[in-house]
């Protein structure tokens, strides 16, 4: 097993990397919690079959643990998931040493950290992920749920105690899933880490390349989260750079609706808009053609000609970075150097019905 921190300016906790550390659930959450006598565990319809039998054994007989399942999928991080997790919490009589654990992708993470975030104004969580995108969710301590209006709209920062990273439970992700996970391994390696983007680019040119490389890449692409958010926990500056393709990718989501694209898809997606637009802007000069083939050669879903140009500008308008009206986009002007810019919606909107259109082929 593998040891990376997290030093938030408030906390610091662990993030333990392993095959198979699933059964050594109670043991690393206890070391953390110390005198917890409460777990309530939060996982969903797909993984709780698979794994959740083997956390709960995990744990000694004096810890009482209770759990909860949501079904697997977008929909899940709603207000009334949010409701029912508080009311099954408040009837198991979760105190504030009590700790609540998240086992299973970003969706139970977020969901089930915003229920810890908010249950007697704050109590511990541990962040189990199940998913390659969850290297990103896991870390960082954004929680929160969807509102129909925008996505992430209603949420809080509450780091984790620890993050239990069992890689082996990634073998059962299915394909969409690892190439969800990877775009935003990309996207830490796009916006911090011309290197790392360097070796992505060579070696990582199929779903299988992913899943081979999956665990090195994933300890990477924590640090360069770890570092950003240690440097900025509350998104007052640097933190915005790991929002490189999300305004699109966002909007895609919402407008789309929940579910219909994977998060990493969209966000794909949001980064290769981001590249033409800096292009559109003169700050950087990327092979955006190159870029658009690698996305392809991985499977990535580039078409939205379903969403109209309008539709995703006013669902864009509600990205946490719009202030007084006016876009500010995360814009990456060579690898590994990212700046934010207010760009007109003009701009933005001639760019998507470009975008859009040339989704449809390989130009
Ligand atoms: N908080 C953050 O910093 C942050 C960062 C990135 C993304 N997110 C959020 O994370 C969410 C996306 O997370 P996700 O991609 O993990 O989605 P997810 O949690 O919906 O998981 C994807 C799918 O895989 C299934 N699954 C999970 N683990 C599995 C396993 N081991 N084997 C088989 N199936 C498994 C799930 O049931 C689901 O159907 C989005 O809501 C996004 O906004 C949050
Ligand atoms: O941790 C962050 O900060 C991120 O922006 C990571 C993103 O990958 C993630 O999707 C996050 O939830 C987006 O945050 P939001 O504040 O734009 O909702
Ligand atoms: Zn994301």
């Amino acid at each position: 097993m593998e040891q990376l921190f997290v030093n938030a300016s408030l906390s610091s906790y662990p993030v333990y990397i392993g095959e198979g550390i699933r059964s050594r659930t109670g043991e690393l959450l206890l070391s953390e919690a110390k005198g917890a006598d409460k777990v309530f565990v939060i996982t969903d319809s797909a993984v709780g079959p698979l794994y959740l039998e083997d956390v709960v054994q995990s744990f000694p007989d004096h810890v009482e643990i209770f759990t909860f399942t949501v079904e697997s999928g977008e929909a899940s991080k709603s207000f009334a998931e949010y409701e029912r997790i508080l009311t099954a919490m408040l009837e198991s009589g979760l105190d504030r040493k009590s700790v609540v654990t998240a086992l299973g992708g970003g969706v139970v993470g977020d969901l089930a950290g915003f229920a810890a975030a908010t249950y007697m104004r704050g109590i511990p969580f541990v962040q189990m992920p199940t998913t390659l995108l969850a290297h990103d969710s896991s870390v960082g301590g954004k929680t929160g749920i969807n509102h129909p209006l925008g996505k992430n709209m209603i949420g809080a920062f509450h780091q984790p105690s620890a993050v239990i990273y069992d890689v082996e439970m990634l073998q059962t992700l299915p394909d969409k899933e690892w190439r969800s996970g990877f775009a935003e391994m990309m996207k830490h390696a796009y916006i911090k880490d011309a290197s790392f983007l360097e070796w992505l680019q060579r070696h990582i040119t199929t779903i299988e390349d992913v899943k081979t490389s999956a665990v090195s890449m994933l300890k990477r692409s924590i640090q360069v989260k770890a570092d950003v958010v240690a440097l900025d926990e509350r998104e007052t500056g640097v933190r915005a750079h790991l929002n490189f393709g999300h305004t699109l990718g966002h909007a895609v989501e919402n407008t789309a609706g929940y579910g219909k694209w994977a998060h990493g898809e969209a966000v794909a997606a949001g980064m290769l808009f981001a590249m033409q637009l800096s292009n559109e802007e003169g700050l950087s000069a990327w092979d955006t053609k190159k870029e658009k083939e690698w996305l392809l050669s991985l499977g990535y879903p580039l078409v939205m000609t379903e969403l109209s140009a309008d539709s995703l500008l006013r669902a864009m308008k509600k990205d946490k970075k719009t202030s007084a009206g006016v876009f500010t986009f995360v814009l990456v002007t060579e690898p590994g150097e990212t700046i934010t810019k207010q760009i007109p919606d003009e701009t933005v909107h001639r760019l998507l019905e470009s975008f859009i259109e040339r989704g449809r082929s390989d130009d």
